[in-house]
């Protein structure tokens, strides 16, 4: 039986854990020191270990799944790496923050461990990779969600989300400033500027529709692999309708890998 850590146990690790593969368990969720009472009464009558510090787990864990924000990775990431435990990470936007991405990196190669990052709620990031290898010349991205999926976010000073009456692009700029302002929508930005041009030089727009229910991802990309646009309209899960459902099949996925000889 391969045992995994949660850190989070929101929206995303619910999702995540109504879909583990058999074979796979959680055996710790890490979640911030306020939550962590309620919680072990609604997970009494399982296994699972409910703690505030990644460090109060005694057994090294098969695999420890990020799903938690950014704060959550900065506060816990190097500390698992240096334990020499795998790390999957969807709160990649963190990442965007040079200091956490160097230190994190780090710990990982001091902890001769692994930071994975999962590909969350977009697709096509191994052919983006793969194309790099050649020269990128361009890669936009363009999210398009609900006024919903935006509200909470600072869209909200940037346009009326309750009476928007069509698609409108609020916000224009690089991965990192898309990564850093909108850090609970905006990671896919982030993931594909690491399997890209980086945080700089991919350009993103972000877009209110009101005429969706969905979360749209598009990605063009240019270069002398050639050109390559790819859509990918996503069901945000019912329980948070920022986070599209793929993000957390993408952390089942990971899950499954724990068990299959064959990458
Ligand atoms: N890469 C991708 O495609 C996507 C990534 N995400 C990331 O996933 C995160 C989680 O998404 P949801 O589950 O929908 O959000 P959510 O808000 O439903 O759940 C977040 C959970 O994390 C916990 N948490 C917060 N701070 C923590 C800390 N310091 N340590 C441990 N736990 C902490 C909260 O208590 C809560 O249980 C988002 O904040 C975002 O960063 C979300 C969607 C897509
Ligand atoms: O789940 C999504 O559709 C994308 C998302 O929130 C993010 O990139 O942070």
């Amino acid at each position: 039986m391969k045992k995994i850590m949660l850190i989070g146990y929101g929206a995303m690790a619910r999702e995540v854990v109504s879909r583990l593969p058999k074979g796979v368990q959680v055996a710790w969720v890490v979640v911030p020191p306020e939550f962590r009472e309620k919680l072990a009464g609604e997970l009494a009558d399982t296994d699972i270990a409910v703690l505030d510090s990644v460090t109060q787990a005694y057994t090294a864990p098969d695999l420890v799944l990020e799903c938690a924000g950014h704060a959550a990775l900065a506060e816990h990431g190097e500390t698992v790496l240096r334990k020499g435990w795998p790390l999957a990470v969807v709160s990649v936007g963190a990442l965007s923050d040079a200091l956490l991405y160097a230190k994190l990196r780090c710990a990982a190669s001091k902890g001769h461990s692994s930071l994975k990052i999962l590909s969350g709620a977009v697709a096509g990031m191994d052919g983006l990779a793969a194309a790099r290898e050649a020269g990128l010349e361009e890669v936009l991205y363009v999210s398009r969600k609900s006024p919903q999926s935006w509200h909470g976010s600072p869209a909200e000073t940037l346009v009326d989300l309750n009476t928007v009456d069509k698609a409108t692009v609020f916000f224009e700029g690089s991965a990192g400033e898309a990564a850093r302002l909108f850090p609970a929508n905006a990671n896919v930005a982030a993931t594909i500027a690491l399997n890209g041009v980086g945080m700089d030089a991919t350009r993103v727009q972000l877009v209110v529709d009101p005429h969706t229910h969905r979360n749209t991802h598009r990605i063009h990309a240019r270069g002398a692999f050639g050109e390559m646009s790819i859509e990918l309209a996503g069901h945000p899960l019912p329980s948070n309708p920022k986070t599209s459902m793929l993000a957390a099949l993408s952390a089942v996925r990971a899950c499954r890998q724990l068990l299959e000889p064959v990458a």
